[in-house]
């Protein structure tokens, strides 16, 4: 049983896992061809209160999503773009990133199948290819941030290391976006499939809203669940017309 779209609805949506399928390497994924089209569409249903909330940049998300152009989130909450038109607002470089950039690099090396993505204020340490060695990479990767100082996060998601500032998350993502024109006053629904979304689920539900889970990974804070991001896509895709049959 999912929940009655209404027309007072902010919606957060994750990326990875919850409106793409996680594929092998980051830039492995498939977007299919419709969903920039179904994004747009919603955004207008929803009078635009529309945001990705991503460990990706918001570059990426503009070139891959293409045409499409959201409110955003990015790299766990350290850049935010609160309208379409409105410039991304990153926090500053950390000082930590590339001194840790160079170090794990080097490190890391011991793992061949590790792959280290660079991104402009946050480091993601993919083991999908050696998942038996998660732990001892996530060891090693604490112990190097250790070296280097800094106010470093470490964020373990699907076979992967965050490494993010502290102070920025989803959550923090969601409380900015809702303070902005577009979407305040409205009822935040956080879509997300991973630990990182908790934080987002927990600012949507702190303020009345809900977090939909994607996927099967146990969570105290879902309201609802959808299985994949196939029934994202199409639970998403049915808003608008739903949103016309119900008065306002
Ligand atoms: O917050 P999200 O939108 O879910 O993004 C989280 C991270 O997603 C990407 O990594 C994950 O997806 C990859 C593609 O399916 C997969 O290969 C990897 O194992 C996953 O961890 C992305 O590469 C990261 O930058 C995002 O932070
Ligand atoms: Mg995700």
């Amino acid at each position: 049983m999912q929940p009655l779209p209404r027309a007072d609805w902010a919606l957060f949506l994750d990326i990875d896992g919850t409106l793409i399928e996680h594929a092998d390497h980051p830039e492995g994924v498939e977007i299919p061809e419709y969903l920039p089209d179904l994004l747009t569409v919603l955004q207008t249903s929803l009078g635009g209160a529309v945001a990705l909330v991503s460990g990706r940049s918001i570059d990426w998300m503009d070139h891959r999503l293409a045409p499409a152009r959201l409110p955003a989130a990015g790299q766990h909450g350290a850049e935010i773009r609160l309208a379409p038109d409105a410039p991304s607002v990153p926090i500053p470089t950390p000082k930590w990133r590339k001194p840790l950039e160079q170090t794990l690099e080097r490190e890391m090396a011991a793992w061949p199948g590790v792959y280290i993505e660079h991104k402009p204020l946050s480091l993601a340490v993919h083991y999908r290819a050696v998942p038996e060695s998660g732990d001892e990479i996530m060891a090693k990767v604490v112990e190097a941030s250790a070296r280097i100082g800094g106010e470093v996060e470490f964020l373990k998601g699907r076979f992967v290391v965050e490494l993010r500032q502290s102070g920025h998350d989803k959550g923090t993502a969601v409380d900015t976006l809702m303070g902005s024109a577009i979407f305040t006053g409205r009822k935040p629904v956080f879509l997300g499939d991973d630990v990182t979304d908790e934080d987002g689920f927990r600012a949507a539900r702190a303020v009345g809203g809900l977090a939909i889970a994607v996927g099967p990974r146990p969570t105290t804070q879902a309201d609802f669940r959808l299985a994949t991001p196939e029934d994202v896509r199409k639970w998403l895709g049915d808003i608008p017309q739903a949103l016309e049959r119900v008065p306002s």
